[in-house]
């Protein structure tokens, strides 16, 4: 399969996984997964359920049972470090289920995460990028819509320096109006640098907001494509979705 050619080729990959494979216990999930994702790239890894797109992310952050092959961030081999040790070369992880901390204010939950890296947001500058989160700063986790739940999970992030975002379906479960707010909020922090690597059912919001996808499939990438290509022809990527 050939590697669909990157923006900019010149610079090392911010992210690198090579024949990444993973295990839940003893049975092995990931069989060789291969990508990369560029500085300032927004990346989806799309394909049906139970194909390993969530396991992929964990194994990047380091939380698997066992994993092998290479996961490469800004050059630096991580297959071995702990997790703890991996998180502070700058990945932020928000997974599908958000993690809110349902006894914590939105405000506490906001703080609570340790900083990973030097350049996190700003807590004013979270609050431009999600202004309801600033509305219910005072409230308790439980009390929070789907919505806001997904965007305090990722202004907490972003608020610890992370800039490499690892995001589990973000619009899961969401009403459109949020989904858009979600849209343009990864576009305004792909415009500051930052790079997201995300697993994305909702394929027009895929399309709308990435630069390229990878289709996974039984624990292996089994197709790429920019999103130009995609747009050109959506026919090729929805079969494989099965849509
Ligand atoms: N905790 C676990 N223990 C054992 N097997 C698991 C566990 N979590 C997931 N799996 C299995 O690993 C495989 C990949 O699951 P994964 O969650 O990565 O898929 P996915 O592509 O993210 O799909 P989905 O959208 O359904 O989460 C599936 O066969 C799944 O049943």
């Amino acid at each position: 399969m050939a590697e669909v050619a990157s923006p900019a080729l010149s610079q090392a990959p911010m992210l690198q996984l090579h024949q990444l494979n993973a295990w839940y216990g003893e049975s092995h999930v990931l069989h060789g997964i291969d990508l990369r994702v560029m500085k300032g790239e927004i990346v989806t890894l799309l394909g049906r359920n139970g194909a390993g797109k969530t396991t992929t992310l964990k194994s990047i952050i380091g939380v698997m049972s066992k994993r092998s092959g290479s996961v490469k961030v800004q050059g630096i081999e991580t297959i071995d470090l702990p997790s703890r040790k991996i998180a502070k070369l700058g990945l932020g992880y928000v997974p599908e289920e958000r993690g809110i901390y349902a006894s914590l204010s939105v405000e506490e939950n906001l703080m609570l995460p340790p900083r990973v890296k030097d350049g996190g947001l700003t807590v004013s500058e979270i609050f431009t990028l999600f202004p309801n989160i600033k509305e219910r700063l005072s409230s308790q986790g439980t009390k929070l819509s789907g919505g806001e739940q997904q965007m305090l999970a990722m202004g907490r992030v972003l608020r610890t320096g992370a800039d490499l975002l690892l995001l589990d379906e973000p619009t899961e479960g969401l009403a459109p109006i949020i989904v858009d707010q979600i849209g343009l909020a990864l576009k305004e922090l792909k415009k500051r640098g930052f790079t997201v690597l995300l697993v994305e059912q909702n394929f027009k919001f895929a399309t709308q907001i990435a630069d390229r996808h990878y289709v996974v499939e039984q624990g292996k990438v089994v197709d790429q494509a920019t999103n130009d290509d995609v747009l050109r022809d959506e026919s090729k990527m929805l079969k494989y979705l099965g849509v």
